[in-house]
């Protein structure tokens, strides 16, 4: 199962990203400026359901030429079921969980990745040992942002937070908010923490709905420098 779930592994491609010539630029900066202190160590993305990890990881694994997975797509090819949904009607959720924790520890063996997790990896105690071998960054989003981003595409695929009936909006906020509450002291065991509200005061901005994935890629990127220097001075 191991073996046949890496080869698997070996076959996925990062989707090619658009973004503009000034960010482009310091993308690519950022991304040399960090590159020699990662070391080939693997990147988790950690955070709630639409906090970006999917969508900022693939941006970050194409400017460190590093690639690019999405555990949720593993478990999925791993299952034999298309989506994370399907999964947790057939099965469960804990069944979803296992094969989770499965993935993470088959990518822990290697080297040169940006991971997306899903949500709720960071709930399981041994997903962190297996992240751990790499560097963990938070993506914090507030949650009314990640209720609207959720909300316009739909919660078909996020099984936590679908309803049948009532406004999708207050739903999603509130299903949300309970999430929050019971994982935030695991989100906070990352390594470095993407505060979107941070970097929204930083550029002058009042709102997070405007800042780019971009922008939030080369945010985490810094939190990566930082973390990996500062970890460098107290080991010299
Ligand atoms: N910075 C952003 N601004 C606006 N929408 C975003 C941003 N980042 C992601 N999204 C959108 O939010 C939704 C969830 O993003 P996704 O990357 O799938 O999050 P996650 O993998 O953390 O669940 C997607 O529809 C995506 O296009
Ligand atoms: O928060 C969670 O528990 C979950 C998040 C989802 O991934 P995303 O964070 O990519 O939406 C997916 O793993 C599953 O629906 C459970
Ligand atoms: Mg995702």
């Amino acid at each position: 199962m191991r073996a046949r779930r890496r080869c698997e592994y070996a076959l996925a491609r990062t989707d090619r990203v658009q973004y503009s010539a000034d960010e482009a630029l310091v993308l690519k900066q950022k991304a040399e400026d960090v590159l020699p202190y990662l070391n080939d160590r693997c990147v988790y993305l950690v955070g709630m359901m639409g906090s970006g990890k999917t969508t900022v990881g693939k941006i970050i694994a194409e400017v460190l030429g590093y690639s690019f997975f999405d555990s949720d797509k593993l478990v999925e090819q791993a299952v034999g079921i298309p989506t994370v949904a399907e999964i947790f009607q057939v099965h469960s959720e804990a069944f979803f969980r296992d094969n989770e924790s499965e993935v993470l520890r088959d990518l822990s063996s290697m080297h040169r990745l940006i991971v997306a997790t899903g949500g709720g990896a960071v709930i399981r105690p041994i997903n962190w040992n297996y992240m751990k071998k790499g560097i963990t960054i938070w993506l914090d989003v507030p949650l009314d942002a990640l209720a609207r981003r959720i909300v316009a595409v739909g919660t078909a695929s996020r099984p936590l937070l679908h309803q049948e009936s009532g406004d999708p909006y207050t739903k999603a906020y509130v299903k949300l908010t309970n999430l929050f509450e019971k994982r935030m002291d695991s989100y906070a065991n990352a390594d470095a923490r993407v505060s979107l509200e941070d970097i929204a005061f930083k550029q002058g901005h009042n709102d997070v709905n405007v800042l780019t994935p971009s922008a939030i890629a080369i945010e985490a990127l810094l939190k990566m420098e930082s973390f990996l220097t500062q970890k460098a001075m107290v080991r010299n």
